[in-house]
């Protein structure tokens, strides 16, 4: 079994959160969230740190909440945005494995309607949620695909988005990382 960080990484809604804790339980490792971890060491909402600072700073903070949460044995679960900072696209693949939950905007949409959790996910755009998703991940998606070892169907069940990754991460040896592969597209 390997023991490098497993980072989650994909659009809003597509799982990260839901999936990274099954697959922590099923690996035995710790779970960790930026977007939480940021926030409760901001004492304020994400919403709260864009409406005073923007989005610069909140970046920012992602960007060293990234680095100082990452450690062995853990599923990290990222935020949407993770991808647009270069650097933040080189020390995911270079200090462990990257998996890319991948999902339609339909998909996506449906899931952000139902559970807006909108002090987490202040609007991007200022349009409409479907819209939104759809410009965005039309932009990002390719960064997604750069920055991931493996690619998995993030449409399904949680429980069959987490046997992918299993399986993805079998051919991994323990002390290296896998390049370029991906398990679906
Ligand atoms: N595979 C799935 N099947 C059905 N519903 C799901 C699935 N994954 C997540 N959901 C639901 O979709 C919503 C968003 O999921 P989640 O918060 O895990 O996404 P996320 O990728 O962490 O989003 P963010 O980037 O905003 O943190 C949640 O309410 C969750 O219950
Ligand atoms: O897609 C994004 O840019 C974001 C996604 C969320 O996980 C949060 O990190 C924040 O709301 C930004
Ligand atoms: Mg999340």
């Amino acid at each position: 079994m390997i023991t490098q960080p497993i980072f989650l990484i994909g659009a809003r809604g597509c799982g990260k959160t839901t999936v990274g804790q099954k697959l922590a339980e099923a690996c035995h490792f710790d779970f960790i969230d930026t977007d939480v971890t940021l926030q409760e060491r901001a004492q304020q909402s994400i919403a709260d740190i864009v409406a005073k600072e923007g989005w610069p700073a909140f970046r920012a903070l992602e960007t060293q909440t990234l680095q100082s949460v990452t450690a062995p044995q853990s599923v990290i679960a990222t935020g949407g945005g993770v991808i647009l900072a270069p650097v933040n696209r080189e020390f995911l693949r270079e200090n462990g494995i990257v998996i890319y939950l991948k999902a339609p905007v339909a998909v996506l949409a449906g899931r952000l309607e139902a559970f807006p959790e909108e002090s987490q996910r202040p609007t991007l755009t200022g349009k409409p949620i479907s819209e939104e998703v759809r410009e965005i991940l039309a932009q990002r998606d390719a960064l997604y695909r750069e920055t991931a070892h493996f690619t998995v169907d993030a449409a399904c069940e949680p429980d069959d988005v987490v046997a992918q990754i299993l399986a993805a991460i079998a051919s991994v040896q323990p002390t290296t990382v896998a390049v370029n592969s991906a398990t679906a597209d």
